[in-house]
Order: structure tokens, then C-alpha cells, then sequence
């Protein structure tokens, strides 16, 4: 680091004991951002972790670097800084005007809406080093240009991410903690391993702090540009009543590609009978946590807590474990232009602790994930179509099959318990997050609350192409 720009972390170091003025606006702001988890009840505490000057405010625009804690929670903020007013195009991303402390007269802002300071990140990206706490590393192997115009991503998201002249997206963690965030862990070690179903990342940057292990902060890999989100993809062609079977297999190939490479390079482990044992156990304590917030699955908590029970007394054998996506569902699959499938979003269930997420799991969670969303496209759509899903889920199992040469279906009792603990995951998640949902998750509840029946099991394997599907839909989506 250069002298200047240690002097500059020691002052920011100081600010961070002086963001003080700052706090009013953010306490108003944070709760205002999607991507903020402690909505809906006061904060208490707020507090700066970490400042970081990556442009000082004196120039203009600055842009600070902040770690809060909020509550116990560890959010990454970018802020602009700017003498008032702003200029109106920047008015969207408008925080607050500060009148004392080290940036009087100035206003904050939310520095990724603000095209300047997006491309001053990428080219902090560009050139590995260090400022203050923040590590900036690259892949010396995938050099990324320099002026590309950057984009925000418009649309849903847990994080926030840019796009940069439509080659590469940046994602900045929101709620971030110390240890390897698997979204870069997971993709780096699939690259060094030459799985290419999953972008790599070309550049990333982390944070030091004192006394603990580095907290992952953001990841630049590859934009598939022109690519499908599969959830988006599926309800398409469910609304035009057409066949998407071929795509279910690709998808299930895809899939068993990954968890291949993953078990390569990564380490597994076989769950002897007290291990899994334990792994039903955990499952049953979330499904009676999920009865206590959602009472509407308290008829079927006997049923569901069945297949938890059949879990934990089916295992003589080991269940072999590995590193997986572990939050896998159409919404995170991209078929590229060429008609391939990629795999992205590897951060596991951000709600989890990181430890949970990093440990090695049955890959039949992954498999379960992605065949409960089959059943979500189908019950979006009108009329629900029973036969579309299953002949979807069929044709991912085979081609799941066609690359592992073992098809999940073959151990009805572990896949029965994933599927289980998903549907009680997805009541909870729609019970908060969208309750018009919740009819979704519910309906497989009650069918995964039944005694197994053969009739319950999947139907036999199809051949991609030749789904009996659908009619097109009479009335608008739910
Ligand atoms: N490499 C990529 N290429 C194209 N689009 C991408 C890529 N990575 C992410 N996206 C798009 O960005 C959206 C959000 O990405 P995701 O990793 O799921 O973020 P988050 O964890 O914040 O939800 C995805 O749904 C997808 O549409
Ligand atoms: O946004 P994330 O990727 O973190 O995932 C959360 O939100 C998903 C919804 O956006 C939710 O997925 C559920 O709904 C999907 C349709 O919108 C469906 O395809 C999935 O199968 C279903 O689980 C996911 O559970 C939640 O973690």
C-alpha cells in the first residue's frame, strides 16, 4: 500500500469512530433496503466495524467503505459522498444530508446507483492490493478490461449486483460474516477443477479484520449475457402448453456434473446410522420450529415428522456426503444462449449459519430442491398441471442419472425426507416473505403427509420430448 494510501486507512480508521453523525439516516434507510434482514423491529445498537476511504470524501464523488453492525448483524455499505445537491439522476439513491462530523455539509448516498463510483470499484477490482481492511484479489489468469460501463441489476435479490458492459457481474454481499462465503469458495474450486457449468470468478475482494477469519465481500465473474433464468423459462412454456422435458434432463445432467466435480474436489464424508440419525433430527426440530409460526401445518406435523422418522430408521449403510449448492431451485439456473445449463447463487440458504452451509450434506438436498420447483411451476399454473411436473421431475432424475449412474429416486426414503424438509422450509419462507404463496408448499405438505403408497412414488422415466402437457392457461397466474 502506498503511503498515501495507509494514511488513508489510518484516518478512515479514526472515521470509523466518527460515522456517528451518519447513524440518523442510516437507521431510517437500512430498513428500507431489500436486502436488509432486521426489518420490522427497531435497531438498537448500530455501530461502525470498519471504514475504508477508497475515494476520500475531499474528492468528488468520495466513497466510503463501511462495515456496520446492526444488531448483531454485519452489513456492507458503499456510500457516495458529494457536496449538495445531488444531480437529480443520483436522487434515487439519495441517503441523507450530514451537518456535523467529518463530512458536514455533504450528502450520502447509495454509491452503486452512481455510475462513477461503479467503475472506480471495478477498477479497484482490477489491480490486486489492499487498503485499510479490504483485500482486493483476481484470478492472474482472466484479465478483465478496463472501462466497461456498468448497470445495476434490476430486479429481486438477497444481495446487490452490477453488471459491467454486459461481460461481468459484480455481486456485493449485503449481511456478510468471517469465513469463505461458499458463492466464492464453491465456483473457484469448480473452475480449478474445469467444471465449466458454472461461472468463474475473475476477481473478488474481502475484509481483515482483527482476531477473526476474512469475510467475503464481493465476487466479479463472467455475465451470461442472452441467457433464461429456468423458473422464468418454465413458466413459459407451461403458459404455451409446451413440452419441458428436454430441458429437465439437460438440467438434471447439469446438476449431476457439478455434484460430481464438487465430490472431486472437495472434501465428502459417508453419514454412518448415528449421523444420519442426527440429520433427522435436525429436520424434525425445524418442522416443529415451522408448526409454531406457521399453525396451518399443524395438522400434518405427525405425517410429515414420518418421513424424518423413516430417515433415521432406514440407515444400516453410510450416506455419502459432499459439498452442495444447498439452495437449489429453477430461479438459480441460467441456459445459456447455446442451450447449456449454468448453476450460480452458491451461497446456500443465507438465513443459516455459515458453518451449517459449509458442511458436507447428502446431494439428494440439491436434487429435492430443484423437483419441488417443478411442482411451484406447475401449481402457478392455471390449470395446475400434475402431469407436466412429474414428467419434468422424471426426465431431471434420468439425466441425473445418465451422469452419475445412479438415479435419486432409488432411495425413495432419503429423497422423501429432503423433499419433506424443503416443502416445510418453503412454508415458512412464503408464510413471511409471501403469504399468497403459501398454497404452494401447503399443497405438497398435505401429499408428503400421507403414508407412503406405491402410487406415490414417481411415475417412470420418460423420453425427453413426449410429455403429455398442459392446455394453455385460461386465467392469469396466482
Ligand atoms: N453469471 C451470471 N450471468 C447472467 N446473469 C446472472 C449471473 N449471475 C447472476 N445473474 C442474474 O442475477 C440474479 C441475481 O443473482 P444471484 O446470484 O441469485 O443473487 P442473490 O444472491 O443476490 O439473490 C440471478 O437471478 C440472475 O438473473
Ligand atoms: O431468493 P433466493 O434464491 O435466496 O431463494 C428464496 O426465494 C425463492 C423465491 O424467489 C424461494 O423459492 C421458492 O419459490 C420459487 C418460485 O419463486 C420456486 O422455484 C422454488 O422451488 C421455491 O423454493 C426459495 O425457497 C427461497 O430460499
Amino acid at each position: 500500500m502506498s503511503e498515501a494510501a495507509s494514511a488513508r486507512s489510518r484516518l478512515a480508521a479514526d472515521r470509523a469512530a466518527g460515522i456517528a453523525p451518519l447513524e440518523p439516516m442510516l437507521r431510517a434507510w437500512l430498513p428500507t433496503q431489500r436486502w436488509f434482514a432486521g426489518k420490522g423491529r427497531a435497531i438498537s445498537r448500530l455501530r461502525a466495524v470498519s471504514a475504508a476511504e477508497l475515494l476520500p470524501p475531499g474528492s468528488t464523488p468520495g466513497l466510503l467503505h463501511l462495515l456496520l453492525d446492526v444488531d448483531g448483524d454485519c452489513y456492507q455499505l458503499l456510500l457516495g459522498i458529494r457536496p449538495s445537491p445531488l444531480p437529480p439522476a443520483l436522487g434515487p439513491a439519495l441517503i441523507g444530508h450530514v451537518d456535523s462530523g467529518p463530512y458536514t455539509g455533504r450528502t450520502v448516498y447509495e454509491a452503486l446507483g452512481d455510475p462513477r463510483l461503479a467503475s472506480m470499484l471495478l477498477e479497484r477490482l482490477r489491480s490486486p492490493g489492499t487498503l485499510g481492511p479490504l483485500r482486493f484479489d483476481r484470478d492472474p489468469g482472466a484479465p478483465v478490461p478496463a472501462g466497461l460501463t456498468p448497470r445495476p441489476l434490476s430486479g429481486e435479490q438477497t444481495n446487490s449486483s452490477l453488471i459491467y458492459g454486459d461481460s461481468y457481474i459484480l455481486k456485493v454481499f449485503r449481511r456478510v460474516g468471517p469465513g469463505v462465503n461458499p458463492d466464492l469458495e464453491l465456483p473457484r474450486a469448480l473452475a480449478a477443477a474445469g467444471c465449466a457449468r458454472v461461472p468463474a470468478p475473475v476477481a473478488w475482494y474481502e475484509a481483515d479484520l482483527p482476531g477473526g477469519e476474512p469475510l467475503t465481500l464481493g465476487v466479479l465473474q463472467p455475465y451470461l449475457r442472452g441467457s433464461d433464468d429456468g423458473w422464468q423459462l418454465a413458466l413459459r412454456r407451461l403458459g404455451a402448453g409446451a413440452d419441458f422435458t428436454a430441458e429437465a434432463h439437460a438440467l438434471g445432467r447439469a446438476t449431476a456434473e457439478v455434484h460430481s466435480a464438487l465430490a472431486a474436489a472437495l472434501p465428502t464424508l459417508a453419514l454412518g446410522p448415528e449421523q444420519t440419525a442426527r440429520l433427522a433430527a435436525g429436520m424434525t426440530a425445524r418442522l416443529a420450529a415451522t408448526v409454531r409460526e406457521v399453525p396451518a401445518l399443524q395438522p400434518y406435523e405427525a405425517g410429515l415428522r414420518g418421513a424424518f422418522d423413516a430417515l433415521a430408521a432406514s440407515r444400516g449403510a453410510g450416506v455419502p456426503a459432499q459439498r452442495i449448492h444447498g439452495d437449489l431451485h429453477l430461479g438459480q439456473t441460467l441456459r445459456t444462449a447455446d442451450g447449456s445449463w449454468s448453476l450460480i447463487d452458491f451461497e446456500g440458504e443465507p438465513a443459516r449459519p455459515l458453518a451449517d452451509r459449509r458442511r458436507p450434506e447428502p446431494a439428494v438436498r440439491d436434487i429435492a430442491g430443484i423437483l419441488r420447483s417443478f411442482d411451484y411451476a406447475a401449481r402457478s399454473h392455471r390449470p395446475f398441471a400434475p402431469a407436466w411436473a412429474d414428467a419434468c421431475r422424471s426426465a431431471f432424475c434420468e439425466g441425473y442419472a445418465r451422469t452419475t449412474g445412479r438415479d435419486p429416486r432409488e432411495d425413495p426414503v432419503l429423497l422423501r425426507a429432503y423433499e419433506t424438509d424443503k416443502a416445510v422450509y418453503e412454508a415458512r419462507y412464503e408464510s413471511r416473505h409471501r403469504p399468497d404463496w403459501l398454497h404452494v408448499p401447503m399443497a405438497a405438505i398435505r401429499r408428503l403427509s400421507e403414508p407412503q403408497r406405491p402410487a406415490h412414488r414417481m411415475p417412470p422415466p420418460v423420453t425427453p420430448g413426449t410429455t403429455p402437457h398442459p392446455k394453455p392457461p385460461r386465467r392469469p397466474l396466482a
